[in-house]
């Protein structure tokens, strides 16, 4: 296991002995980021999204019941797991944690051997739930988003682009011929072109923000945040070229010797007054008309 796989473990203590004894005690098996107050764990948690937080209780300024509940606050620290450690053994303390959503609470002193146990416990659970949520919005056949995540994050990005008024370019993506491509070289041979297909459009995106996912059967669906319908359309474009320059070998096509596609796409700009939907049925008429025109072409508007 490489440096960078370790799972990262964040020690919250304001005792220089416990924080040192913990961090050597974890040291061989995860990555280690000590904090000595309230206020480091919150930063420090914001900055190396670590996969566990053990929290003291008891610490002076802010304490570990406010420090957790600044780190739900944020979006960002939300979701991180949290063992309650405390020097006071009350049940109290411990129901209270467990309400509050910490995944374990270990009292001082506490035995080396059940810490590193229940630590790595709550580890495999953190591995495991991200595992779920990668199936959950993973297409299996292509790896792109599933439509689900697509529909998540299109909704997100659509209510975003209109407050702040940039512009959000959407394209649909739809292979030509597919189904001759399938009748004559298999439907597993299908399978590989749409996962090349797959492939090049989504390394044609550029920015961190653009999403590529598999909408359905043979259409992609490209989501490109910020972006206005000339920028969206030089994307676009490249992909096609990519796409055609893979040489995938299409015979039964009636466009062109090699495997193409056919994009339909939109553009929301500042004025644009429509909602989510009536913008991804635009992309989709256009798509339709692309087809109507005779395939392995772009049609776009800017609404
Ligand atoms: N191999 C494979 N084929 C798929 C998959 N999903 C959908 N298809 C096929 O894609 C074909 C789509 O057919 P149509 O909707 O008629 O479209 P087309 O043949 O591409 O024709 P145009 O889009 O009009 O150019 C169907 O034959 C589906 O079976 C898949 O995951 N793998």
């Amino acid at each position: 296991m490489s440096f960078d796989d370790m799972q990262k473990v964040l020690v919250a203590d304001d005792d220089a002995i416990n924080r040192m004894v913990l961090g050597e005690l974890l040291k061989p098996e995860y990555t280690v980021i000590l904090a000595k107050n309230g206020a480091q764990t919150l930063e420090r948690a914001a900055r190396h999204a670590p996969d566990l937080i053990l929290l003291d209780l008891m610490m002076p300024d802010m304490d570990g019941y406010e420090t957790l509940r600044q780190l739900r606050a944020d979006p960002q620290t939300a979701h991180i797991a949290v063992i309650f450690i405390s020097g006071l053994d009350r049940p109290e303390d411990e129901a209270n944690g467990l309400r509050m959503g910490v995944a374990d609470y270990i009292a001082k002193p506490f035995n080396a051997t059940v810490v590193m146990a229940r630590v790595a416990l709550h580890l495999q659970v953190v591995r495991q739930r991200r595992m779920l949520e990668r199936l959950a919005h993973v297409d299996g056949l292509t790896e792109l988003a599933n439509r689900r995540r697509f529909d998540e994050v299109y909704e997100a990005e659509w209510l975003r682009a209109s407050r702040s008024k940039r512009p959000l370019s959407l394209a649909l993506l739809d292979i030509d011929g597919f189904k001759l491509y399938n009748d004559h070289y298999g439907h597993p041979a299908g399978d590989r072109a749409l996962r090349a297909v797959a492939r090049t459009a989504s390394n044609g995106m550029r920015r961190p923000a653009d999403l590529a996912a598999r909408y359905g059967g043979e259409e992609l669906v490209l989501l490109m945040p910020d972006t206005d319908a000339a920028q969206a359309q030089q994307v676009v474009c490249a992909i096609c070229s990519e796409i055609a320059q893979l040489m995938i070998e299409h015979a039964a096509s009636t466009v062109a010797p090699v495997l193409t596609v056919s994009v339909g796409g939109a553009t929301l700009h500042e004025h644009g007054s429509e909602t989510a939907s009536a913008m991804f049925e635009a992309a989709d008429a256009h798509l339709y008309q692309a087809k109507q025109a005779g395939r392995n072409r772009i049609v776009w508007r800017q609404g």
